[in-house]
């Protein structure tokens, strides 16, 4: 029996998003335990030697097929993980599955100079460093100061030494570093409903149509800051943990609209079956085309809501 929040208007509206078929897999998915999932810190140590220290806590850790570095634990092992040395010393990083995949499919790589720009507590950040084999530089950014003393320390705790911490609003990157980075991800402040568990009131509470309103005012400065601040031929990675295509498709919509043909998006390959591609329209709302190169990944026993749209950019910033 799923509480009144989440079968009542909230699920009325998740069913206009993701379509009647799927709505039964997504509310599901908010009542039973999820699977644990980890990455190796390739910055610390090796997959073949961390994994066998991993099994030594007594978890049996399962491959995840389409990243070489994380697995994953049955949702009971959890605590073993997440109190071990291992955590502690930043070998592993307990970290969503959907959040893991996010850049996977940035792809950053050595030497290069990438972003991210909504970046504590930095789960994202440190796995950008570690594909970048912790050489070339990464710069974060986050305007909350005691999130940012965080990040600080996690990317510290995890060994990456090619960051940089700014404090800072990620809507002002853009104009300050016009057409710099290789790489950016956003994975920007969202109305989260992706966090949303039946069995707690807390997770919903602060959910509302005027906070996704908010969120999507926000997003909107904050996508095309990013794009200002990718290099001609660079990849952008906008992700959310949020379901309301007012913080997604609309957002995409947004960047398209601003920048005049010079975003161009691009296509994301999906290595497991549970997604679907954005929606052309919701309630009032239409969408550009370029949605249909998004994706929304549906939640499981393994995977939080996500999604995801990736773009590159055809010339420098008009203005510069
Ligand atoms: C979804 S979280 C990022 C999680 C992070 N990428 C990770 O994987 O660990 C979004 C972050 O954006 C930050 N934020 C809020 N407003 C912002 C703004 N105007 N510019 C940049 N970041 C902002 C929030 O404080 C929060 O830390």
């Amino acid at each position: 029996m799923q509480p009144e929040f989440i079968s009542g208007e909230h699920g009325q509206r998740l069913t206009e998003i993701v379509g009647k078929d799927q709505i039964e897999g997504v509310l599901k998915s908010f009542a039973n335990p999820k699977t644990t999932s980890f990455r190796i810190n390739t910055i610390r140590g090796s997959v073949s030697e961390t994994i066998s220290a991993v099994e030594n806590l007594g978890v049996t850790p399962s491959p995840v097929a389409w990243c070489e570095e994380a697995f994953l634990i049955p949702p009971e092992q959890r605590s073993r993980l997440t109190h071990s040395e291992l955590a502690d010393d930043g070998s592993i990083y307990v970290q969503g599955l959907s959040s893991i995949f996010a850049s996977t499919v940035l792809r950053p790589e050595p030497e290069q100079w990438n972003l991210d720009l909504a970046s504590a507590p930095g789960g994202k950040a440190s796995h950008m460093a570690a594909l970048m084999d912790n050489r070339g530089k990464l710069s974060v950014v986050e305007p909350i100061k005691p999130r940012m003393y965080r990040l600080a320390d996690n990317l510290k705790r995890l060994g990456v030494t090619i960051s940089r911490t700014y404090l800072m609003d990620g809507r002002k990157v853009g104009r300050k570093v016009p057409d710099r980075f290789d790489c950016v991800m956003l994975d920007a402040p969202c109305s989260s409903d992706s966090r949303i568990r039946a069995d707690n009131p807390d997770s919903w509470k602060f959910w509302s149509e005027r906070k996704v309103r908010e969120q999507a005012r926000k997003q909107k400065g904050l996508i095309v800051s990013a794009f200002q601040s990718l290099k001609p031929g660079g990849t952008l990675l906008y992700c959310t943990c949020s379901f309301s295509p007012e913080e997604n498709e609309a957002v995409v919509s947004h960047l398209m609209d601003a920048t005049d043909g010079d975003a161009t998006p691009l296509p994301i390959e999906m290595p497991f079956d549970n997604w679907q591609p954005g929606i052309n329209s919701f309630r009032e709302l239409e969408f550009d085309d370029a949605v249909s190169y998004s994706r929304r990944v549906l939640p499981n026993e393994h995977f939080d809501a996500f999604f995801l749209a990736r773009f590159t950019k055809q010339r420098p910033n008009r203005s510069s």
